[in-house]
């Protein structure tokens, strides 16, 4: 792949709501022998931080960010990762950050355009937006967040072609070309698409931002960064809902409301060794149970003797596990297991993920 000749360093910004196939896209950025050098900044949801734990491991270099709503915390945050990242040239050619998959991402991607330092060093390259083709036409009648993902987008990954008739393909198809006319669609199953298709396309059009949001170079209250103290005229987010407001909203076309009855929460949970049939059959049953009401679950689970972590993945009803490599010597032997959802009873959830314990 050939980066450009502009000495900025290429920004890529991964969004997609949850569940849609951004780890994977980003684990075959980070395997995929191309010659570039990618920094990684991954925003993480839940408090305990399984994400990173998904990523491949790889030499390039992956930085967390553990604040989860990305709307009001991450902007300082993701502008201190980006120079702390500059002072260090040379050791890498480009950078993506994956977006938290409720997020907006119109204030990751002004963050390139607003703050001198990063805006002199770092360039935009394209907001890249994968979309779960099985569950996003759900997504896009219950969420304002999956719409705004796609407006904004300047490639759109059709993921999931696999879990959709050829019918209901052409169905998504329609619908994303009428939010979005202008981006890229590629179709894709487990975003297997040729990298330099996404990256490096030198895409991001400002032009087209600005039409569809007036606003965008000149929203100077996103500049702030909202600490647990903030005192700015929305409430800070706490992890438990997505309950905050943005008052400075005016005519922007991002609206948020978080509120119910859509609001998502998520509860990160940790247990022992597990005894895999009770585990098995317990998150079977709740998953079918729940499942329109979970909008992503993921974990890393200890069985009891078992030298294997074990990967368990959920959209909605669809589940998936693996084994994913071994327990490391002085790992600590345990399960964590995190549930994105709304309507759902958490404190039961936790009781029964405890009662799998071997
Ligand atoms: N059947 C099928 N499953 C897929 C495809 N792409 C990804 N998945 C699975 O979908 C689940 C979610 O994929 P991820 O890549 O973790 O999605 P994500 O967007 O990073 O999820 P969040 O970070 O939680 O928002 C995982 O279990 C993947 O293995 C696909 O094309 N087909």
């Amino acid at each position: 792949m050939t980066l450009s000749q502009d000495s900025k360093i290429p920004v890529t910004v991964l969004t997609g709501y949850l569940g849609a196939g951004k780890t994977t896209l980003l684990n075959r950025i980070l395997s995929e022998n191309h010659g570039t050098r990618y920094a990684v900044i991954v925003n993480e949801f839940g408090e305990i931080g399984i994400d990173n734990d998904l990523l491949v491991e790889s030499d390039e270099e992956i930085f967390e960010m553990n604040n989860g709503c990305i709307c009001c915390t991450v902007r300082g945050d993701l502008i201190r990762t980006v120079e702390n990242l500059m002072k260090r040239q040379g050791s890498f050619d480009a950078i993506v950050v994956e977006t938290t998959g409720v997020a907006d991402p119109a204030p990751v991607a002004q963050t390139f355009f607003m703050d001198e330092d990063v805006r002199a060093k770092a360039k935009l390259d394209a907001v890249v937006a994968v979309v779960d083709c099985r569950h996003v036409l759900q997504r896009l009648a219950d969420t304002d967040e999956a719409e705004d993902q796609i407006a904004f987008a300047d490639v759109i990954l059709l993921n999931k072609t696999d879990l959709v008739t050829a019918d209901e393909l052409k169905a998504v198809e329609t619908r994303i070309q009428s939010i979005n006319p202008y981006a890229k669609r590629i179709r894709s199953e487990r975003c297997a698409v040729p990298l330099d298709e996404v990256l490096n396309r030198g895409a991001f059009d400002l032009e087209r931002i600005l039409s569809l949001d007036p606003h965008f170079l000149e929203e100077a209250e996103h500049t702030h960064e909202c600490g647990p103290d903030c005192d700015h005229d929305h409430h800070h987010h706490h992890h438990d809902g997505h309950d905050h407001h943005h008052d400075h909203d005016h005519d922007h076309h991002h609206h948020h409301d978080h509120d119910a009855p859509h609001s998502v929460k998520s509860v990160s949970m940790t247990a022992g060794e597990l005894d895999p049939q009770v585990f098995f059959r317990w998150i079977g049953d709740m998953t079918q149970v729940n499942g329109p009401n979970i909008l992503r679950l993921k974990g890393i689970i200890a069985f009891k003797d078992d030298p294997q972590r074990y990967v368990v993945q959920g959209v909605h009803m669809i589940l998936e596990g693996d084994h994913q490599r071994d327990w490391k010597d002085g790992e600590v032997r345990n399960s964590r297991l995190v549930v994105i959802g709304r309507e759902l009873d958490f404190d039961a959830l936790e009781v029964a993920f405890k009662a799998c314990e071997a």
